[in-house]
């Protein structure tokens, strides 16, 4: 029997909504267009198309994927966060909205958006918090660290994938350890689940991100301690620090910051209303 397009949607869509997934519409879409080849455009004026059946098969194979709580971006490789694209491995993190926030609260804190900056995003993953900014931020070059080679493998691929490798370098470090530049920007958003925490998070999250990633310590806030201590030598005179922190944990990495001498500069919420970052502001 032909299937048509509109037909194969729903039916992916019903089959994400039976095993739980919390946006089936959403990720039928995006699989739909990843595993045909398709725009979202073409979703619509070719509803009607009949799909062949190595299509249609393709993508139920990736459905099912799903459907076993893969998450979508881990299915497609990449994804999108603020204006750029990113390609993912099992040694990042797949970058959240919620981590947009502190690109956001960053920006606007910078006086000047066309001054020659130099960023270091601590922790960075795929890149995408250095890589957002340096979008934004015309003549700022940037060094993003990770503890992970595979990270810094795609944080540099990623620089390249959206034109940026010239303004970006990535290099494995443990966090700010060893560095002897100072820099205008530290940005970071480390691991900040509590230990303890971890079993209980959704499958998405628990088996696909890298442990890495997520494993804060006993109370969520080991990486914050070192990342403040470090923050003074790291920052020129003025300079700000941007922290993403997790539920409940904006207090106490503001004080952490204010015990390592930075001056408040403000806490932003996340879309759902969640104390989401930090900034603090170096003495001058
Ligand atoms: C929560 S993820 C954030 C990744 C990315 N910045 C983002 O926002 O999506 C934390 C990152 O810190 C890295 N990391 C963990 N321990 C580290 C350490 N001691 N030094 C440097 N990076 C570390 C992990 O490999 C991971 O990429």
């Amino acid at each position: 029997m032909t299937i048509t397009l509109h037909q194969l949607r729903r039916t992916a869509e019903a089959r994400l909504r039976e095993a739980g997934v919390d946006t089936p519409d959403l990720d039928a879409r995006l699989l739909v267009e990843h595993a045909l080849g398709l725009t979202r455009h073409d979703l619509f004026t070719r509803a009607n198309d009949p799909v062949p059946e190595p299509d249609a098969a393709r993508l139920f194979a990736l459905v099912e994927r799903r459907a076993a709580r893969e998450p979508v971006g881990r299915i497609l490789g990449h994804r999108e966060f603020w204006t750029i694209d990113l390609s993912l491995n099992p040694d990042t993190l797949e970058p959240r909205a919620d981590t947009e926030t502190l690109v956001e609260a960053v920006l606007k804190a910078l006086p000047d958006r066309s001054a020659p900056l130099r960023l270091l995003d601590l922790g960075t993953g795929t890149g995408c918090i250095l890589l957002a900014l340096l979008a934004e931020l015309p003549n700022a070059s940037g060094l993003g660290v990770d503890l992970s080679p595979g990270a810094v493998a795609a944080a540099t691929e990623n620089a390249a994938r959206n034109g940026l490798a010239e303004r970006a370098r990535f290099q494995t470090g443990n966090w700010g350890a060893g560095l002897a530049e100072r820099f205008d920007v530290v940005v970071s958003n480390p691991p900040y689940i509590p230990s303890a925490d971890i079993a209980a998070l959704d499958p998405e999250v628990r088996e696909h991100d890298p442990l890495r990633a997520l494993d804060g310590g006993a109370d969520g806030l080991d990486a914050y301690r070192i990342i403040a201590a470090q923050t003074p030598d790291l920052l020129q005179p003025g300079g700000l620090a941007g922290l993403e922190v997790g539920q409940g944990q904006a207090a106490d990495v503001a004080g952490l910051l204010a015990g390592a001498g930075l001056e408040p500069a403000g806490v932003f919420r996340d879309l759902g209303g969640v104390e989401r970052c930090v900034l603090g502001r170096g003495r001058t």
